[in-house]
């Protein structure tokens, strides 16, 4: 089953609350949250009092993608505010293993997240501690990009290694994703579907979820 996950990156801040009723009612499955900290990269978005006030609002499980430096030391603070998947950038993590346990250990969903540059054998010795991986189709740091097609090799690839190592594990999937570049994702392998720009841009969010879900799932 495909699960849909809209990036409030693209939603109109002026009214956060009824944004996440809308795409809440329109059928969403998670609700992703990108944090950025202008070091990592160069964007600087919200930190955990959004997701606290995101928690007040939707019902919706929280996933909390973080594109920070050192994340560890705010990663207590995403859990008290309510985040139930938290994602943590390879690229920031010396020590990826230790950070994955802190997350499990606060009762959140963990995850890593693999920049388009970054292989896959980073996670291939950790992979039993993960409940998803997310796959960068875009380089992080903004909304509206266009798709990296290389990222359907990885995708495959990455299905190839979790059935050995990890069968449960859910293949996350963030930037560039509408309705036509999600079917192809879907057959390499993906079955969460990160959108922002496509979800929030368009007028009727009923219509652009059931489309997205009908081309992931068809
Ligand atoms: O993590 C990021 C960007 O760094 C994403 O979650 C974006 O928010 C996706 O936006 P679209 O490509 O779907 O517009
Ligand atoms: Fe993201």
């Amino acid at each position: 089953m495909a699960h849909i996950a809209p990036s409030i990156l693209s939603a109109d801040f002026t009214c956060l609350g009824k944004e996440l009723s809308a795409v809440e009612n329109a059928g969403a499955d998670w609700i992703h949250i990108d944090v950025m900290d202008g070091r990592f990269v160069p964007n600087i978005t919200y930190g955990p009092i959004i997701v606290q006030a995101c928690k007040r609002v939707t019902s919706l499980p929280l996933d909390v993608h973080l594109m920070i430096e050192k994340p560890e030391a705010i990663i207590p603070d995403f859990a008290k505010a309510g985040a139930d998947y938290i994602s943590v950038h390879a690229e920031t993590c010396p020590h990826l293993h230790r950070t994955l346990q802190q997350i499990r250990e606060l009762g959140v969903k963990p995850g890593v997240a693999l920049n388009p540059a970054t292989p896959l054998s980073c996670i291939e010795y950790i992979a039993d501690q993960l409940d998803f991986v997310l796959i960068m189709s875009v380089n992080p740091g903004f909304g509206g990009q266009k798709f990296i097609e290389s990222s359907i090799e990885k995708i495959k690839a990455l299905s190839d290694l979790l059935a050995k190592k990890n069968p449960f594990a859910i293949i996350q999937v963030d930037g560039g994703i509408n309705a036509d570049t999600i079917a192809s994702v879907a057959r390499a392998g993906a079955s969460c579907f990160v959108a922002g720009s496509a979800i929030f841009n368009t007028p009727d969010y009923n219509d652009t979820i059931a489309a997205l879900r009908l081309a992931a799932e068809r």
